[in-house]
């Protein structure tokens, strides 16, 4: 695979903390990858140390070809020499300046003739929209139009690689959705590589090319938005990816087409589709969606029909949420319209009977989350 920035071993020490525990990673020339998770899992520390604003603890870090940061090597390329643009969660904008100052500023910096600064502004603006806004003071925009300015601020100086940490965090839900299309289309448009730092995994979903979903330090999975939707590979990213049913077992049988995996702490089998873990016995665990537990047996492939007793029903309009228990498990469903409109009038409550039905296909296999190493501090 071709790659534009390549990360090695990368550790960052804060104290005796490993912000980033020893990360590989490869972006591809025009990619967008974004790094996915909670908060404190190392994503920010990532970015950072691939802008330049922190040395590495180990690791190297190129872009290219050419080294940014190998401490191993005494290397360390100073943020303006690495050729990035970043946009922050805080916009960063200078408040005693205009919109068009702000945005040309970098460009002065560098050197740039004034006549290319007036054009390059003024092209940059009119691709964020805000072309008419150049001569206002920038603190007099809204959250959004800052973040705007920020943007055409970042991509003025026409940069290799563009780097974003929570840069729509602070904005209503609306434009929150109106920006990240933004960003993305600009991204296309100026066909540079981009690295996004979100904990928001529908944000990741709908701007990325390849998601990388990062727990203590650590890259949990990677892969394309609908790889991890459809298959994580354990209860963090399954958890992360909004799996509602995350449920520890054994493997019960192995069957043909796939195996049974018998819930602990109760009678419940539930079939997955696929190879097993191991021979009967073996621990292992299995996730799906809440919305993939149905009323109706479906047409297309085995489902196992589960005897339910609701404890509780959350009416939302387009969806009935229930909490129901099936041989003495707690499982999420959640009904959609359709479902609805064949229950009939009145909709299932606390200690009404019901039979769910799980289809096998619904049903993802889960390898175990990976064990954090011990801290060591040298
Ligand atoms: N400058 C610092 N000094 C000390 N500890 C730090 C520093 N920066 C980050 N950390 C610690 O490193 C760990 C990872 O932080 P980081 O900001 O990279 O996580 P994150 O996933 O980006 O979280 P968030 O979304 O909250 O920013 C956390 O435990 C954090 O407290």
């Amino acid at each position: 695979m071709s790659a534009d920035l390549v990360i090695e071993g990368l550790v960052k020490w804060f104290g005796d903390t490993a912000a980033v525990d020893g990360i590989d990673l490869r972006v591809r020339p025009g990619e967008f990858l974004t790094l996915l998770g909670p908060s404190g899992c190392g994503k920010t520390t990532t970015l950072r140390c691939v802008a330049g604003l922190e040395l590495p603890s180990a690791g190297e870090i190129s872009f290219r070809g050419r080294v940014f940061a190998a401490p191993g090597r005494a290397v360390f390329v100073p943020p303006d020499k690495r050729r990035i643009g970043m946009v922050f969660q805080s916009y960063a904008l200078w408040p005693h300046m205009t919109v068009r100052a702000n945005v040309g500023y970098p460009l002065k910096m560098a050197k740039v003739p004034r006549a290319e600064i007036r054009d390059r502004v003024h092209e940059m603006l009119g691709r964020v929209g805000l072309a008419e806004r150049a001569d206002e003071m920038a603190v007099s925009l809204s959250g959004g139009q800052q973040q705007r300015v920020a943007l055409a601020r970042a991509m003025a100086s026409r940069p290799e690689l563009l780097l974003f940490d929570e840069p729509l965090s602070n904005l209503d839900a609306k434009l929150r959705y109106q920006l990240r299309d933004e960003i993305r289309s600009l991204h296309d448009q100026l066909g540079t590589t981009s690295v996004y730092v979100t904990h928001d995994q529908e944000e990741a979903m709908a701007l990325s090319d390849r998601i990388v979903v990062m727990n203590a330090g650590r890259i949990e999975q990677v892969g394309p938005p609908r790889e991890l939707y459809s298959q994580p590979r354990n209860a963090f990213v399954a958890d992360f990816m909004g799996y509602q049913n995350i449920l520890p077992g054994v493997v019960a049988e192995v069957r043909g087409d796939g195996h049974l995996v018998r819930v602990d702490g109760s009678t419940l089998t539930v079939a997955v589709p696929g190879v097993p873990p191991g021979p009967a016995g073996t621990a292992t665990s299995v996730a799906f969606r809440a919305s993939a537990v149905r009323l109706d047996p479906p047409a297309d492939g085995p489902a196992a029909a589960l005897a339910a007793r609701v404890l509780r029903s959350t009416y939302l309009g387009r969806s009935l949420n229930l909490l129901v228990e099936v041989a003495g498990v707690r499982l999420r469903t959640q009904l959609d319209e359709e479902a609805l409109g064949r229950v009939g009038p009145e909709l299932p409550g606390p200690g009404d009977e019901l039979t769910v039905h799980l289809p096998a296909r619904a049903v993802v296999p889960l390898a175990p989350v990976a064990e954090a190493a011990p801290a060591a501090v040298g």
